[in-house]
């Protein structure tokens, strides 16, 4: 039926405001009028439109994410938008494309790696897409090793160039986003040599295409790598190919903030640290938190509201059957999900927050809490992006078999998502990041450097070494401090339970290749602790709205006691808590899932995702699931005809071959 609520029912049950619990979701009023106000835009407009994208072929498709891009460009200049306002329109337009790679990683490699005057010559161009550049680093043969990376830029002394050169097969370049079709320009990652010394891999800017006639400069070989998973997903991205034959580039487009090269071809390396050459993927992990838990709010969404809808099994003298969202194994799985969607939601902000503090400092010429914000942001990446790939997959087995249908939204979603667990750094070489912080933290305890930031619990080693949780009733576990400590003592007896094996080798690398699958257990404990504490610390704050507190403080203790019970067997082997206070730990849980259950469908709702954002028929905001199937299955190319192509050439003679074998 058109324009009834199927959920109002649900709507009715929840215990908070949800409108106001929209402003948390979102982070302030500002965010989520901003948010509210564009997402309307591109639903409204027939150029966004994207409940086609999967029936396109390749080149379909790439022409109709070009032509969404060049519209976006065009009305975020008619309508003024400001930088947040058009990265709200990339998000909504919900498409991959070249400006994500432009916007989100050549500027920013510029701006952060480039000087003064190098920032003044290319930002004015990039920012007005007169350029449209890439970030080329990966090759066919390294992407996770940087330090492998084979291509070269060579410095000639007598012309004041680098020569750029990709002297073997592994050196080309392999995966970077816009490079395939579109880019003009790239930050190519190449080794800088100089009078035949190898100063290690450098970034610089090199132009690909001409800007006359797009066609590849002299010495550029350049293309596609070739469809990707999936249907549509990330095939709306030109993924390249590059190889140089000894191009040639100006000696200041080596990009020369971190080190320079003079005229002289002197190499002189600045007081900036050398990491931050690394910087820009930095800064994309920290968007990528952020989208986390927004790819995962989709995936809740649909499977939370289809869940209220779809009914199966008990009915009893012609009742309704049951609502599949009231079984119990439903709940255990969803609601983990939903509350890990709002626990990623406040690490994301925490985590915007300290790169924006790191950025400042840098600015300061303050480098102390670089590794920190590279332990972060790598962790946070690989612990948010592995659970919300899962997580999505998982959403779509919670919708039976319609969760399949291209319909449902979800299989496009995971196809489109599963990409983040591997770029922008692969997850367990990311938490291979995070466990060496964590061993030279321990490391450093004995020297009297006291840890800080994420890691100040390892400070207090002793006392977390002697914890025992004092839990006696299931409601204990409510209390954040008793969750917060038997977080960091799990956390901290993993990782100095590593640090105690590695001692044991005589050379530290052999111990460290030979630990690794403990040494990511115990990373992923520590990545844990900092979102379960986040979350912790957003319920300190004042949050107004009636009941939104409350709720939130369920999905806290939700997010932190599934991790408990999932992970039973490190706070068992680790001698935190008692088997009996972990059967406690989940009889809370059942307790919280009942909790949940009337206003599951308010905290999806508190997401404020609109039908186009969704492209789900079975999270559409008015529950009218059954008859939009119906209609959809009509809308398929192969339901055009009543007998479909190829009928009358292959099948009808078989079958008439069949009838004339029965006559004889
Ligand atoms: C029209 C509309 C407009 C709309 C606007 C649209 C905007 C859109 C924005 C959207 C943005 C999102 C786009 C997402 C698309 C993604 C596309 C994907 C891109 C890519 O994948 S790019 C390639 C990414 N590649 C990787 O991530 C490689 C992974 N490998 C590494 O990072 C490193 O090599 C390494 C870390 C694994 C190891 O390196 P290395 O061997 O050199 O290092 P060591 O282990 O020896 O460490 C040396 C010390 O350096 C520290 N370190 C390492 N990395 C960093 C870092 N990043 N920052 C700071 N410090 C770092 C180590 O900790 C070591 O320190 P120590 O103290 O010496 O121990
Ligand atoms: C959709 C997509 C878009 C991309 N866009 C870009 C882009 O715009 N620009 C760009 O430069 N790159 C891009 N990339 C490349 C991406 O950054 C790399 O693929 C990524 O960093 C992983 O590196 P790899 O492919 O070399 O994996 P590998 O390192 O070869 O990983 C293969 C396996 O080896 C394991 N492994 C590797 N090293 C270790 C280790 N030290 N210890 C234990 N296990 C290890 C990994 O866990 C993995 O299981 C993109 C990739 C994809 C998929």
């Amino acid at each position: 039926m058109e324009g009834v609520d199927h959920l109002a029912d649900e709507r009715n049950k929840a215990q908070f405001d949800v409108s106001d619990m929209k402003i948390v979701w979102a982070g302030s009023r500002h965010a989520y009028e901003l948010s509210d106000r564009i997402s309307r835009l591109v639903a409204s407009d027939p150029v966004f439109k994207k409940d086609n994208v999967s029936t396109l072929g390749r080149k379909e498709l790439f022409k109709n994410t070009l032509k969404k891009a060049a519209h976006a460009w065009k009305r975020i200049n008619e309508l003024g938008l400001n930088e947040e306002e058009a990265l709200k329109l990339r998000t909504f337009m919900d498409q991959p494309s070249f400006t994500d790679l432009h916007w989100g990683m050549f500027v920013p490699a510029i701006k952060g790696q480039g000087t003064d005057e190098q920032q003044q010559q290319w930002l004015p161009l990039a920012n007005k897409m007169q350029i449209i550049g890439c970030y080329a680093q990966t090759e066919l043969g390294h992407g996770s090793n940087v330090q492998g990376l084979e291509t070269t830029a060579t410095f000639d002394h007598k012309t004041d160039e680098f020569v750029l050169n990709s002297p073997t097969l592994t050196s080309s370049k392999w995966w970077p986003g816009g490079l395939g079709k579109i880019s003009t320009h790239a930050v190519v990652y190449a080794r800088l040599i100089i009078d035949d010394k190898d100063y290690g891999v450098h970034g610089f800017i090199a132009q690909l295409r001409s800007l006359n006639d797009h066609l590849p400069l002299p010495g550029i070989t350049i293309g596609d790598i070739g469809m990707k998973f999936g249907s549509a997903a990330y095939n709306s991205m030109d993924n390249g190919v590059l190889r140089f034959d000894h191009v040639r580039i100006p000696r200041n487009q080596m990009l020369m903030r971190v080190s320079q090269v003079t005229r002289e071809g002197k190499y002189v390396h600045s007081s900036v640290p050398r990491q931050l050459v690394y910087g820009t993927m930095v800064y994309v992990r920290q968007i990528i938190v952020f989208d986390a838990s927004v790819a995962l709010s989709r995936a809740v969404c649909i499977a939370t509201r289809y869940s209220a809808v779809r009914r199966q099994f008990g009915s009893q003298n012609g009742s309704h059957e049951t609502q599949v969202i009231d079984y119990k194994t439903q709940q255990a799985r969803l609601f983990p999900l939903l509350a890990s969607a709002y626990a990623f939601r406040f690490a994301g902000e925490w985590l915007k927050w300290l790169y924006t503090d790191v950025t400042e400092r840098l600015q300061a010429k303050d480098f102390s809490t670089l590794p920190e914000a590279h332990a972060c942001t790598a962790g946070l990446k690989s612990l948010t992006t592995s659970v919300a790939a899962d997580g999505i997959e998982e959403c779509r087995k919670l919708c039976g078999g319609h969760g399949y249908l291209s319909s449902s939204g979800l299989p496009e979603l995971f196809a489109v998502y599963i990409p983040a667990c591997t770029y922008e750094g692969d997850n367990v070489v990311l938490l291979l990041q995070v466990a060496r912080y964590l061993m030279k933290a321990i490391s450093q305890l004995n020297s009297g450097n006291k840890p800080v930031g994420t890691t100040a619990y390892l400070g207090r080693k002793e006392q977390l070494m002697q914890y025992r949780s004092d839990v006696v009733r299931a409601e204990d576990w409510l209390k954040p401090s008793v969750v917060v400590e038997a977080f960091e003592a799990r956390a901290a007896r993993m990782s100095l339970a590593c640090a105690q094996n590695l001692s044991k080798f005589s050379n530290p690398e052999d111990g460290f290749q030979e630990l690794a699958a403990d040494l990511i257990e115990a990373a992923t404990a520590h990545c844990q602790l900092i979102v379960v504490s986040k979350f912790i610390e957003k319920l300190q704050q004042d949050i107004p709205g009636n009941g939104v507190k409350q709720q939130l403080q369920v999905l806290c203790s939700i997010y932190a006691l599934f991790l408990l019970h999932k992970h039973i067997g490190d706070f068992l082997t680790t001698g935190c808590i008692t088997p009996k206070q972990g059967s406690l730990a989940n009889e809370q849980l059942r307790s919280l899932y009942s909790q949940v259950r009337p206003n599951a469908i308010a905290l999806v709702d508190a997401f404020n995702h609109t039908d186009h954002y969704l492209g789900s028929i079975l999270g559409r905001y008015d529950g009218n699931v059954y008859p939009k199937l119906y209609e959809e299955a009509w809308k398929d190319p192969l339901n055009d005809t009543v007998i479909p192509d190829g009928f009358h050439e292959y099948v009808e003679p078989l079958l008439k071959q069949q009838l004339r074998n029965a006559r004889l």
